[in-house]
């Protein structure tokens, strides 16, 4: 759980208070919570109740991949890196998906070094 959650989940709206080094976490944090809570108009919570099912976040995996391609390919780096925070977003609901988490992908990370 991260420093910032109550212990039920709920994450902090002001994202400016969450250290840089914490960003992932808390964006982890906030799918969770996400996926449990399934609010009105919450993005994240249309993806788990998407009609295509796990599709929906693939395609846009798919989606998001190839705009980031298209960016590097124009060396455009605002739009690398914006097409790159889509598409780890995207990634983290995915592993979120199949009860992954963030720390999988941490410790997969830290084997390689
Ligand atoms: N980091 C993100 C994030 N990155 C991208 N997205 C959404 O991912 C979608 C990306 O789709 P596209 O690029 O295809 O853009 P589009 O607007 O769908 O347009 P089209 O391409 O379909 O025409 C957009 O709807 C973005 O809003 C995100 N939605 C949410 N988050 C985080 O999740 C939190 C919770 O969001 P909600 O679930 O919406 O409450 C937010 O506070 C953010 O921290």
């Amino acid at each position: 759980m991260s420093d910032l959650d109550d212990g039920d989940g709920n994450v902090p709206d002001n994202a400016r208070t969450v250290p840089d080094e914490a960003v992932l976490d808390e964006l982890f944090a906030t799918i969770e919570s996400r996926k449990r809570e399934l609010p009105e108009g919450s993005y994240t919570a249309s993806l788990f109740t998407h009609e295509k099912g796990e599709n929906a976040v693939l395609e846009k995996i798919g989606e998001e991949t190839t705009e980031a391609i298209l960016a590097a390919k124009d060396d455009d780096l605002d739009e690398l890196t914006y097409e790159s925070a889509d598409l780890v977003y995207h990634l983290l609901v995915l592993l979120s998906m199949k009860d992954l988490d963030v720390d999988d992908l941490r410790a997969e990370l830290r084997d390689r070094f």
